[in-house]
This record gives structure tokens, sequence and C-alpha cells, in this order.
């Protein structure tokens, strides 16, 4: 076994394996314990399947055989395609695992899948930082990652090595994701990031490679597309908390004004450079940071640009509370565990009856905004300062 695993390990690091022993294809991390009387459910293995995206480490090749094999008799039952060739290592290994597995029930299968994410998950969970695989990056598909565990729906900004920048399709899949939690039978939702940053906002790549004549169609189908966008935050029926793990640009710092928690790391910076970018505020943020900082702090945020530090940010009420980062994770899930306990009806009433008297206002603001900016996107301020950005001439 261990040649097939050490050729395996090479096949992975070298990117050439693909599905199914692709770790994204599998299941994973089921992070509710399941006790030996408890079925897994379809919707528990569905979890699974997503929580192994979220894996800290690489769990090794024997433990993604095992994986591999129980995903396939959970799904298509025994073993039932012919055995690969001696020299087809790596089909081969996973064919023995798979055949090992006999007449397994697929119900056992599923079972045993989701208790073997379980028990991974449980070395990874400290401190909920994720470095997935290279293979686990292609926009589109896993730049989102959504769990649901202990009461909670989390939904993971997964594009790290871009700062968690939002493509189209990420605005897309948050508000699938929202829609979906929002019916679901968790009673908090968290917005959150992997890697060093929470969020570095709208990426700006979505304004390259756009083809003469069609650059109004695409500010406007922009516009509708932000629009359509924050009207999911304003409306999210649920306690919506962000957990920001690091630096937040942009779109993602005004959608803070539409959360009901803001919990932050000591190493989150707040920063909207809308001026320098030639655009101006969205997020209703001209709305909700005025209210809640006061005209004069709101235009130096969001007229200047000037970046907080998160205990600024708190101070002018855009965060709730702060937490060092050595403790950041392990203090407010623990804290975030414990709300989500609460009665998920009151506490579904109670802040409707907090935020629904200004909904209808934040509405047309949301529409006042977006249809401002899709003029600023045509600007020559704005044009010149994305040519800059991917020029790498400028940094914010
Ligand atoms: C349809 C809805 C529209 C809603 C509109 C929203 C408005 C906004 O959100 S405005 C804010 C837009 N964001 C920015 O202007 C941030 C731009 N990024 C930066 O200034 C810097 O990258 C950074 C300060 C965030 C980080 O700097 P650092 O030196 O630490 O890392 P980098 O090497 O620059 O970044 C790594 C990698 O990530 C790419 N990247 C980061 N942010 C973005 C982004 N917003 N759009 C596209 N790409 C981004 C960066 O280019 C690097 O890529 P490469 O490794 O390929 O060079």
């Amino acid at each position: 076994m261990a040649g097939v695993a050490g050729r395996l390990a090479r096949r992975w690091c070298s990117g050439a394996l693909r599905s199914p022993l692709q770790i994204t294809r599998f299941p994973a991390l089921q992070l509710h314990v399941c006790g030996p009387a408890m079925r897994a459910s379809q919707k528990d293995f569905e979890n699974a399947m997503n929580q192994v995206k979220l894996l800290k480490k690489d769990p090794g090749n024997e433990v993604k055989l095992k994986l591999y094999a129980l995903y396939k008799q959970a799904t298509e039952g025994p073993c039932n395609v012919p055995k690969p060739g001696v020299l087809d290592f790596i089909n081969k290994a996973k064919w023995d695992a798979w055949h090992a597995l006999g007449s397994l029930p697929k119900e056992t299968a599923r079972q045993n899948y989701v208790d073997l994410v379980s028990s991974l998950s449980a070395s990874s969970e400290s401190s909920g930082q994720v470095t997935p695989a290279a293979d686990r990056k292609q926009p589109g598909s896993d730049a989102l990652v959504v769990t649901s565990r202990d009461g909670i729906t989390t939904i993971t900004l997964n594009r790290p090595d871009k700062k968690n920048a939002l493509t189209p399709q990420m605005y897309h899949d948050i508000m699938l994701a929202l829609e979906a939690a929002s019916k679901d039978d968790s009673a908090i939702t968290v917005l959150t990031g992997n890697g060093d940053y929470y969020c570095s906002g709208n990426d700006l790549t979505n304004f390259t490679d756009i083809p003469p004549g069609e650059v109004e169609e695409r500010a406007r189908s922009g516009a509708v597309l932000l629009r359509d966008f924050v009207d999911c935050f304003i409306d999210f029926p649920k306690p919506l908390v962000a957990v920001v793990n690091g630096p937040a640009v942009g779109i993602s710092v005004t959608l803070l004004g539409l959360f009901d928690i803001v919990y932050a790391t000591d190493r989150a910076t707040f920063h909207t450079p809308f001026s320098h970018l030639g655009q101006s505020p969205e997020g209703c943020s001209s709305y909700t940071f005025p209210k809640m900082m006061g005209p004069s702090k709101a235009t130096e945020m969001l007229v200047f640009g000037k970046k907080l530090t998160a205990r600024e940010a708190c101070t002018q009420g855009l965060v709730t509370e702060v937490f060092p980062d050595s403790t950041f994770q392990k203090e407010v899930w623990v804290r975030l565990k414990a709300y989500s306990k609460l009665p998920p009806n009151a506490m579904r009433i109670s802040k409707q009856v907090i935020r629904n008297r200004e909904k209808e206002k934040l509405h047309a603001i949301n529409a006042e905004e977006s249809s401002i900016l899709q003029e600023r996107w045509l600007s020559d301020e704005c044009m010149n300062a994305i040519v800059n950005f991917l020029s790498k001439k400028a940094k914010l």
C-alpha cells in the first residue's frame, strides 16, 4: 500500500488526479456527531461532502481511499465495475478500496462516511482557518463553501489566493446560499472568509474583457446584480452574523451595516476606497454609515477612503466586538454556538421587529445607489483606477 500511496500522493501533488479521488468530490466533515444508534440522513451526507472542502490539511491517501470507497458504496452500492489492470495503480487502489467493502449496505456506508468525516473534522475544528489544496480553487465551483451544523449555516468565501474578491458567480452563489439558509432549520447564518482576508470587495477583473459596444449593457447588468444582491441582505429573515477574519474592502465593508452582529479579529481593517476607484457607496452604506457613526465619520470612510482598524470600527458601531486574533475563531464560535441554541422563532421575530420598519427605505436606497454606481462604472475616473490596479501601478 505504501508504494501505491506514494504514487497517489505524487499524482495529487501534480494535480494529475482528478475526480473522483479529488478531495472536493468527497464529502466530508460532518461536524455534528451521530451516535451509533443514529442514521446519517442524506442531508448529513451532503453536509459532509461540503465540509470536506474545509479540511485544514490533506488527510492522507489511506483516508482518501476510505472516503472514496464509502462514497461510492453509499451512492452506487457494491463495487460493480471491472478490476483495472495491475499497472493502473491509482484506479486499482480505488477499486480495491471499494471492492473491500463487499455488500455493506448503502445506509451503513453513508453513516460510516459521515462518522469518518466527523472524526477528521475534530482535529481541524479549532482554528477554523482553511488551507485548501490548489485543485480546489477554481472560480465558480469552490469559491463559496456552505456548511450547516450546530444550528448555524456558514457561508465561507473561499478564494484566499485572490483575497476572496467577489466574482459574478460568487454574487449569484451567495444569493442562492442566503435563500437556502433562510429556509433551512438553522437558527443563525454566518458569512466569513477563508485565509488571511475576509474579502477584498468586488473582483476588479469583472471590469475587463468587455467587448466594445457592450460596456453600457455590462454596467446596466452589473447594477441589476448589485441591487438584487444587496436586496437579499436587506430581506434576510434570521440573525445574520459576519465573522470578519481579516481585512475587508469595498462592498464587504458596506454590507456590514445590514448584518445583525459583526465580530472581528483585531487584525481586520475596514476600507471603502470608492473615490480612489472613481466609484460611489453601495450596500446601503450611504444611509447606514451616517446613521451609525454620524455624517462626518461616514464621510471620512466613504468619501475619503479612510481605513479603520477593527477597534476604530468598533468605536464607530460598525463592529460589535473585537477579539485577539490568536483566540478569535475559538471565542467567536463558542459564542455563536450558544446563541444558536436560543429559540429560533423568537430570534427571527425579534430581528424583524428591529429591522422591518427600515426595509422599505433600505430597498429605495439600494436602488438609488445601484443606479448611481452604474453611471460611475462608465466614468473615466473609474476606468483609469481599474487599469491602474490591473497594471499594478496602484495598491490601495
Ligand atoms: C456587481 C457588484 C459590484 C459591487 C461593487 C463593489 C465595489 C467594491 O467592492 S470597491 C473595492 C474593490 N476592491 C479593491 O479595490 C481591492 C483591490 N485589491 C487591493 O488593493 C489589494 O489586492 C489588497 C490590498 C486587497 C491586498 O494586497 P496584497 O498586497 O496583500 O495582495 P495582492 O498581491 O494585491 O493580492 C493577491 C492577489 O489577489 C488579487 N486581488 C486582490 N483583490 C482583488 C480584487 N478586488 N479584484 C481582483 N483581484 C484582486 C491580486 O490581484 C493578486 O492577484 P495575483 O496574485 O494574480 O497578482
